[in-house]
């Protein structure tokens, strides 16, 4: 599997990326600029957590202006898979590729945790490793993680499987602690209408190694890898 990460002035998460992508596929994937204006044949586009543009304006507005978007929309509209993770997922969100928005938390405060998901739907190459209704936990670290759409697009998220995860409290593992910044409906990731595009708050990146304490997120790079080489 071949893939690009995308970057941008205050992204911080493109390392965490390389490394997960390249512990799981073996092949060091292409760092690509946001000003360029051409990406290499891949097969996996990652727009990766940070605060690009410092978070300005609103979070991933400004990113989502940049010359690599117009590019990753058309390798999108191609049917390549794309995987925003946090500020990649406001990123995209604001380029249109995902319904809603990402707004401030709901608590005002900037987030930083060992969170509980639930997998919503494994039918995709970002969930297939994954059970129906599996509990994970990836770290989440962001203060405009609280998304938003209305009413008849979250009925449609859910009737059309677009909901990838939900924040959960786990009662088992005593962390009661759900949904983290007031997101509607608990939703922690979402995939476009033809689950090819995925993006979410939470850091599957940085659940990968032992040492990160989990490896929850590794069946993401494992089953995009499975799905695309
Ligand atoms: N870790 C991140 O990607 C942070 C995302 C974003 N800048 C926020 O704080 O909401």
């Amino acid at each position: 599997m071949k893939a690009a990460i995308v970057v941008f002035p205050g992204s911080n998460r493109e390392r965490d990326a390389v490394a997960a992508l390249e512990a799981v596929s073996g092949t060091k994937p292409h760092l690509v600029w946001h000003r360029d204006t051409e990406l290499p044949k891949v097969d996996l586009i990652v727009v990766p957590g940070g605060f690009s543009y410092g978070d300005y304006l609103r979070s991933g507005a400004m990113a989502a202006h940049s010359p690599i978007m117009r590019e990753v929309k058309a390798r999108a509209d191609q049917g390549v898979r794309v995987l925003g993770v946090c500020n990649g997922f406001q990123i995209i969100t604001e380029a249109g590729l995902l319904p809603g928005a990402l707004m401030r938390n709901g608590a005002l405060k900037f987030v930083c945790r060992v969170q509980h998901l639930r997998v919503e739907n494994t039918d995709s190459p970002f969930t297939k490793k994954y059970a129906k209704g599996q509990i994970v936990r990836f770290p989440v670290a962001h203060g405009d993680g609280n998304y938003w759409t209305d009413a008849e697009t979250v009925k449609r998220l859910d009737g059309e499987g677009q909901v990838a995860f939900r924040y959960v409290g786990d009662e088992a593992r005593a962390d009661p602690r759900g949904n983290p910044n007031g997101s509607v409906s608990d939703i922690a990731g979402i995939f476009n209408a033809k689950r090819t595009v995925l993006g979410l708050m939470p850091h599957p990146e940085d659940a990968v190694e032992a040492l990160h304490g989990n490896t929850d997120g590794k069946p993401m790079f494992e089953g995009l890898v499975e799905a695309l080489s």
